[in-house]
């Protein structure tokens, strides 16, 4: 069986804070992503995880005074200390290729500890030895690459059955969620039903869109560390959409009864539209 993911599915997960509330039941969220090379990553991811509701940004990467001028709300360290940190997010922005011993050391602490963790492009080949629990996501190079490091049969992604198998196999053969991007994003936990989620507009496909995902699912993750991760991934997945058409101008249709063509957008217009996305839901 295959869930396709629905408006309804998330709006059920979304809650308005109480009076009950302070900034670490909201959420907290932090970042080991970005590097001297790519630190605009980190600014997306740090900019999403704010966007979609965290109470409090923890940012330990390479690119912390980019961050800093962007989201000056966002406390930045070297290390998370006593702050009790309720998902990680991982690899955005970051090259396997140079990283050093002090940050694999770093990563790897994290990938041990019992805090879900979003892995994403430059962590990825770190996975296979993890035990936190994990959300891969990997758009279709890395999942291919993914997928060889774990000595598994390359798969035919033109077809959605095949993208949804090599990603059930994918997660079981990890024991962690795995989460496929594209225009029809796949998600599987390691023994749950497979997810699918669609419905994006494709102005979505644009550099850093994938970095401001990994924010989000950080901040829905870390709001309610008990729930299933596929599931908090996948409603995380529909409001980046959903922010996506709004940022885009398809979210409300045109006069000829369709869809509306919408405009292209940049990946921080898509964070940017995330509060908006919520608040539909929520109103
Ligand atoms: N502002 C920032 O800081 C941004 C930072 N970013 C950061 O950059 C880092 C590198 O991530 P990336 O995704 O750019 O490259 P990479 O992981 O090498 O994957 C490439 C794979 O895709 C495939 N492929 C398919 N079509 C292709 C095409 N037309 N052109 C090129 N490749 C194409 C291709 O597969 P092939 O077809 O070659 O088999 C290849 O395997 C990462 O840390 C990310 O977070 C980005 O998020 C952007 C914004
Ligand atoms: N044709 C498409 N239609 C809708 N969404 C898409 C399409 N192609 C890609 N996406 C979405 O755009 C994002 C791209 O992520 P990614 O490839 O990691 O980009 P980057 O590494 O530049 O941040 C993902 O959320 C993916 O699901």
């Amino acid at each position: 069986m295959l869930r396709e993911w629905t408006r309804a599915d998330t709006s059920e997960l979304l809650r308005v804070p109480t009076a009950d509330d302070d900034k670490y039941s909201r959420g907290v969220v932090g970042l080991r992503t970005g590097s001297a090379s790519y630190p605009g990553a980190a600014v997306l991811g740090v900019e999403a995880a704010w966007r979609a509701g965290a109470g409090y940004v923890l940012y330990t990467g390479g690119a912390r005074d980019a961050v800093l001028a962007r989201r000056p709300e966002t406390v930045a360290r070297d290390e998370a200390g006593r702050t009790r940190v309720g998902a990680w997010v991982i690899g955005s922005g970051t090259d396997a290729e140079h990283r050093d011993e002090r940050e694999r050391t770093a990563l790897e602490e994290i990938l041990r500890g019992d805090v879900a963790v979003v892995v994403d492009a430059g962590a990825l080949d770190l996975a296979a030895h993890a035990t936190a629990p994990m959300v891969l996501t990997p758009h279709a190079g890395e999942f291919r690459r993914l997928r060889a490091g774990l000595g598994l049969e390359d798969v035919d992604l033109a077809t959605e059955d095949a993208r949804v198998a090599g990603v059930v196999e994918t997660a079981s053969r990890l024991g962690a969620t795995v989460l496929l991007k594209g225009s029809r994003t796949v998600i599987a936990g390691p023994d749950g039903e497979p997810i699918v989620i669609g419905d994006a507009p494709a102005w979505l496909s644009t550099a850093g869109s994938g970095d401001v995902l990994g924010g989000v699912i950080g901040a829905l993750i870390a709001a309610d560390p008990a729930r299933t991760l596929a599931v908090s991934a996948a409603a995380a997945v529909w409001l980046h959409g959903r922010a996506a058409a709004r940022a885009s101008g398809v979210a409300g249709g045109s006069s000829a009864g369709g869809r509306a063509a919408g405009h292209p957008i940049v990946a921080l217009d898509v964070a940017e539209a995330l509060p908006g996305a919520i608040g539909e839901l929520l109103s």
